[in-house]
C-alpha cells in the first residue's frame, strides 16, 4: 500500500488555502493510504501526471482542487511518495521543472536543488571572463501565490513571472537573494515595505493569527550551522543563515542594517583550532572552499556539481545569495567549512547526526531516503496524524528538530547531568519538552520526570506545549511545577501551614530598624540572600570563615559579621515561627527533607529557563532526583538572568563537564532584530550557564530576517505614548493581528498607563499579568505587561517602551557601589539583561521607545 511523507514546505502553504481545498487535500491523501498503487496512480479525480518537461523524472503533479496542484516526488522503487508542494495550477508545472531531488548517500537525505538555476549559473560562468560579475543567484519566489498581501509574505516583487508561486523550499528562502535584475533584496524591501515573515511559537497562543501569522514555520531546510565559531571567524547573527526556505523572509541583506553592530568575540578557545574565513561576509581572498580537498567534500556528502559550483564562488555571502537553489544538507556542510570549521568537525557536527545508522544509501534508494530525512520529512502512519498536522494550529517544532536538537533531545544516554545554552531563540524550550518526551517514553517502572522553570507562567507555557507533543498517558507521568511550588509540596508534606513569604525584605526592613542597624536594609538581604542562603551557610562558625564572603566588596569586621548574623538568624526565626518561609529558607528546608530520604520524588528532570534560580533551590533540584544517568537536563542562557542570582554548579555537585551543548541557530527573532539587540549586551561579560567562566564565544544565526528594529524617542511620556499608539495602530493596519502584538513596560505604573493609553485610543489592548493570566486569555487584544511579564513569550510584534535613561536602569532596584562593588554590577546587569530579554521576544518587529534621555543600555 502506497505512503504518503510530507515535505514541511508545503504547510505554510496549506495555510494558505480556503477550507474546501484543505478538506480536499485531506482527501487525496486519505486515497494514499486507502488505495493500491495501480489504483491510486490511474485514479481519475487525482490526475497523476509525469510533468511535460522538467529536470526530475520522479516529479509528478496531481490535482487537488480546480485551482491547485499538488507536486509530489514518485521515486521508481518503494511506494513512499513525498508531496512536496501546493502550487496554484497555473504555476506548478513551472516550479516543478526546475528542481530535482537526490538521495545524499553520505548523509542518507533527500534533497531538493534548483537544478535549473544551477545550471544556468555554471553554464554562464564557464562562458565569462574571469572578471565578469557572476550571474545573480535564484529569484526566490513567493509562496504565497493564493495566499494574497500579507505582511509575512516574502518579497512579491521577487516572485516569479509566473505569478510569484515558487516552492516554499525556495520562496521565502533569503532575505539577500536578488531580483533577476539584480537589485538587492534590501533595495526591493525599501520599496515594498514589510517583508519579514514568522513562524510557529512555542510559548505564546496568541490567538487567531494574521493570514500569514504561522506560515513559514517549516524547518525545510537546515540552519546553517550548530558549530561554534571556527577561530578568527567574526561571529554574530551575520553567520550564515538558517533555513532556506519558508523560514526566511526577505529582507534588507547584512551590510544594509542599520544599528547592526560588528560582534566582537574572540576565537573558540575551547578547541584551540585556527584558520577560518570571515563569517560576517567579508570575502576570503582565495575562492570558496579551496582549503578544502574534494575528497574531503565527497566524505562530507558533497556532491561534484555542487562542489564545482560552490568553489566557484567567491565568498561566504554569495554563498548564502545561492541558498535557496542549494541542496539543504550540503548548504550547511559547506557553510560550516566556509566559517573556517575543520572537516574533521564538520564530519562530526553536521554529517554524523544525519547518517543513517544502516549505514550509506543508495542513490537510488528514494524510499529510505525520504523516511530518513527526519528533519524536513514527515511519514503519515495515520488519518489521526495527517489531521494533527494538518487541522488546526501546526507547530512545527512538534515535529522538525536540527539533528543537533534532535541528538540531545533523544540521546539514550547522558552519564550525569546535562546542559544545553544557547542565545534566545535558539530552541533551548524546544528541546527541553523533547527531552521530556523521550524520558517520559523510557520511564523505569517506578519513573517520574519532573520538567520545571522559574515562574508560574513560564510552567503554564510548558505544560501546555507539552500537551501538544506527548499523549495524555505519557503527560500523566511528568510533573510540571515551577521549582518553588516544589519546594513547598515538599515542605508542606511536614508542615502542612507552612507558606511562601513574597515580603522578605519587609521583614529584614523591620529588623534593621528595631534593632538600628548601621548598615541599611539591602545590605542585610544581600548578605542572607546572596550569602548565607546562596552557600547554604547554616552556622555562625561558617559565617565566620574567611571564603564565605568571598567576592563581596565591603569587607565586616568579626563583631560585624556576629552582628549581621545574629540580625539575620532573628529575622529568619521570625518568618519560621510565623510559618510564612521566604523562597530561600523553604527551599533549604525542601532540601533538608529531601536529603534526609532514602527515596527520591523522580528519576528524571529537566529544567529550563534555569539561569534564574538560586543556589538554594538548585539544592531541592538535586536533592529530589536520583543520582545516576540521565539525571537533569538542564536548559538556559545566562543573557537572560533577570534575577541577581549566580549559580556555581561544581559547587552544588551539579557535574555537567563534558556534558554541555551549545544552540547557535535562532529560530525566532530576525537577524535584524537579534544583531540589533546583542548590542544591548555589548562589552558586558557573559557567564557560562552554572559556571563563572566567560561563555566560550559562538556565533548564532538567525532563520529569519525582516526589517531593522525602529528606535523612537520622544520629549515627554505623553508624546511617547501617542507614538505608541501610532505604532500600534500600525500594526494592526498591516495585518497583525492584535494577539500577535505586545507591548512592554519596565513598571507596573508605566504598564498600567500605556493599557489605558491604548484603550482610550479604541485600540485593543488589555495588561497582562503572567502571575494571574494565562499567555491564552485575552488572545485577541494587544497585550501589555512588564518586562518581566513577557519573559519566555515570544511575539509577532513587540513594542518596549520607557527606555528612559530613569527608568533603566532603576537605581533603585541596584544596591550602591559602595556598598558592593560587585552586587551593584550584578544588579545592573540583571536589568541590562531585562532589556534583552524585553528585545528578544520580537519574532518580526521591534520597536523601542523612551522619552527624554535613552536609557545607557540602548546600543544607540
Ligand atoms: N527545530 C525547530 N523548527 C522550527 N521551529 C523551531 C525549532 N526549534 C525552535 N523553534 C521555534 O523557535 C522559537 C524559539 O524556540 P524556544 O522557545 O525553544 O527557544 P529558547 O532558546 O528556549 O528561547 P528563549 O531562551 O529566548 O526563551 C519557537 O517559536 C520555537 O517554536
Amino acid at each position: 500500500m502506497p505512503h504518503l511523507a510530507i515535505d514541511a514546505t508545503c504547510l505554510p502553504q496549506y495555510d494558505k488555502l480556503d477550507r474546501p481545498t484543505r478538506e480536499r487535500l485531506i482527501a487525496v491523501t486519505r486515497k494514499f493510504r486507502e488505495l493500491p498503487l495501480h489504483a491510486l496512480m490511474s485514479h481519475p479525480d487525482l490526475r497523476i501526471r509525469p510533468l511535460t518537461a522538467g529536470q526530475d523524472p520522479r516529479i509528478r503533479t496531481f490535482r487537488i482542487s480546480d485551482n491547485w496542484t499538488g507536486v509530489m516526488l514518485a521515486p521508481e522503487s518503494g511506494e513512499t511518495f513525498l508531496l512536496v508542494h501546493l502550487l496554484p495550477r497555473d504555476s506548478a508545472e513551472e516550479w516543478a521543472g526546475d528542481q530535482r531531488h537526490d538521495v545524499n548517500s553520505v548523509m542518507g537525505t533527500l534533497e531538493r536543488r534548483d537544478a535549473t538555476a544551477l545550471e544556468r549559473a555554471s553554464s554562464s560562468r564557464h562562458r565569462a571572463a574571469p572578471d565578469t560579475a557572476p550571474p545573480p543567484p535564484p529569484r526566490p519566489s513567493t509562496a504565497g501565490a493564493g495566499g494574497g498581501s500579507d505582511a509575512g509574505r516574502a518579497n512579491s516583487t521577487e516572485a516569479r513571472d509566473t505569478g510569484g508561486t515558487g516552492g516554499p523550499g525556495w520562496a521565502e528562502g533569503t532575505g539577500r537573494a536578488r531580483g533577476a535584475d539584480g537589485q538587492s533584496g534590501a533595495d526591493l524591501v525599501g520599496r515594498t515595505g514589510d517583508t519579514s515573515r514568522t513562524r510557529g511559537a512555542i510559548g505564546t497562543d496568541d490567538g487567531p493569527a494574521a493570514p500569514d501569522a504561522r506560515a513559514p514555520s517549516t524547518p525545510m531546510s537546515s540552519p546553517a550551522t550548530h558549530l561554534s565559531p571556527a577561530p578568527g571567524a567574526a561571529v554574530g547573527s551575520a553567520t550564515p543563515n538558517g533555513p532556506s526556505g519558508p523560514d526566511r523572509p526577505n529582507g534588507p541583506s547584512a551590510p544594509d542594517r542599520p544599528n547592526g553592530p560588528t560582534r566582537t568575540d574572540g576565537p573558540d578557545d575551547q578547541n584551540g583550532e585556527t584558520g577560518g574565513n570571515d563569517a560576517t561576509g567579508a570575502e576570503p581572498t582565495a575562492g570558496l572552499l579551496s582549503h578544502v580537498s574534494d575528497r574531503d567534500l565527497a566524505r562530507l556528502g558533497v556532491d561534484p556539481e555542487i562542489r564545482d559550483f560552490c568553489r566557484s564562488l567567491s565568498g561566504i555571502k554569495e554563498l548564502r545569495d545561492w541558498r535557496p537553489a542549494l541542496p539543504q544538507d550540503q548548504y550547511e556542510v559547506i557553510s560550516a567549512l566556509a566559517e573556517g570549521h575543520p572537516v574533521a568537525r564538520v564530519l562530526d557536527e553536521v554529517v554524523a547526526p544525519r547518517r543513517p545508522v544502516i549505514g550509506a544509501v543508495a542513490t537510488d534508494d528514494y524510499d529510505t531516503a525520504i523516511r530518513h530525512t527526519r528533519e524536513r520529512v514527515i511519514v503519515i502512519g495515520d488519518d489521526q496524524e495527517i489531521e494533527d498536522i494538518l487541522a488546526g494550529e501546526f507547530n512545527a517544532w512538534r515535529i522538525y528538530l536540527h539533528p543537533k536538537q534532535r541528538d540531545l533531545a533523544y540521546r539514550a544516554r547522558f552519564n550525569g547531568p546535562a546542559k544545553v545554552s544557547g542565545g534566545p531563540g535558539t530552541g533551548k524550550t524546544v528541546v527541553a519538552l523533547h527531552r521530556v518526551k523521550y524520558l517520559a517514553e523510557h520511564l523505569p517502572l517506578d519513573g517520574r520526570v519532573l520538567l520545571t522553570s522559574f515562574t508560574n507562567a513560564l510552567v503554564e507555557s510548558l505544560k501546555r506545549n507539552l500537551a501538544l507533543l506527548l499523549p495524555a498517558e505519557l503527560v500523566a507521568d511528568v510533573d510540571v511545577v515551577t521549582t518553588d511550588k516544589l519546594a513547598l509540596d515538599v515542605v508542606k508534606e511536614e508542615y502542612p501551614d507552612v507558606r511562601l513569604r513574597t515580603d522578605t525584605r519587609g521583614v529584614f526592613a523591620n529588623i534593621t530598624r528595631q534593632h538600628r542597624l548601621p548598615f541599611p536594609v539591602d545590605f542585610l538581604f544581600s548578605e542572607y540572600r546572596h550569602v548565607i542562603m546562596a552557600q547554604g551557610i547554616t552556622t555562625l562558625d561558617g559565617y565566620l570563615d574567611p571564603d564565605a564572603r568571598r567576592g563581596r566588596t565591603l569587607p565586616l569586621s568579626v563583631p560585624q559579621r556576629r552582628q549581621v548574623w545574629q540580625s539575620v538568624s532573628e529575622a529568619r526565626a521570625m518568618m519560621r515561627n510565623s510559618r510564612r518561609l521566604p523562597a530561600e529558607d523553604l527551599h533549604a528546608e525542601a532540601a533538608r527533607i529531601l536529603d534526609s530520604r532514602p527515596g527520591k520524588p523522580y528519576t528524571n528532570l529537566v529544567v529550563d529557563e534555569a539561569q534564574d534560580l538560586h543556589p538554594a533551590q538548585w539544592r531541592t533540584l538535586r536533592a529530589a532526583v536520583t543520582r545516576g544517568h540521565n539525571d537533569m537536563f538542564i536548559a538556559g542562557d545566562n543573557r537572560q538572568r533577570i534575577y541577581d542570582n549566580t549559580v556555581s554548579f561544581r559547587r552544588l555537585g551539579i557535574a555537567v563537564v563534558g556534558r554541555s551543548y551549545p544552540l547557535r541557530v535562532n529560530y525566532r527573532t530576525t537577524e535584524e532584530i537579534l544583531t540589533w539587540a546583542d548590542g544591548i549586551m555589548r562589552g558586558r561579560p557573559v557567564t557560562e550557564l552554572g559556571e563563572s567562566a566567560p561563555e566560550p564565544a559562538g556565533s548564532t544565526s538567525c532563520v529569519l530576517s525582516g526589517p531593522p528594529p525602529e528606535l523612537h524617542g520622544a520629549a515627554d511620556e505623553p508624546a511617547e505614548l501617542d507614538a505608541l499608539a501610532e505604532r500600534v495602530r500600525r500594526w494592526l493596519a498591516d495585518g497583525i493581528a492584535p494577539g500577535d502584538i505586545c507591548v512592554t513596560a519596565r513598571t507596573n505604573r508605566l504598564r498600567d498607563s500605556v493599557t489605558a493609553h491604548l484603550r482610550a485610543r479604541s485600540l485593543p489592548a488589555s495588561m497582562f499579568n503572567p502571575g494571574k493570566h494565562a499567555v491564552t486569555d485575552a488572545a485577541g487584544t494587544v497585550r501589555v505587561t512588564t518586562m518581566h511579564g513577557v519573559k519566555g513569550l515570544e511575539f509577532r510584534a513587540v513594542a518596549v517602551t520607557g527606555a528612559t535613561a530613569t527608568a533603566l536602569p532603576q537605581m533603585d532596584h541596584v544596591t550602591s557601589a559602595d556598598l558592593d562593588e560587585h552586587q551593584h554590577q550584578a544588579d545592573l546587569d540583571a536589568q541590562r539583561s531585562l532589556l534583552y530579554v524585553a528585545c528578544t521576544r520580537a519574532r518580526e518587529h521591534l520597536y523601542i521607545s523612551w522619552h527624554g534621555t535613552p536609557s545607557p543600555f540602548l546600543p544607540l
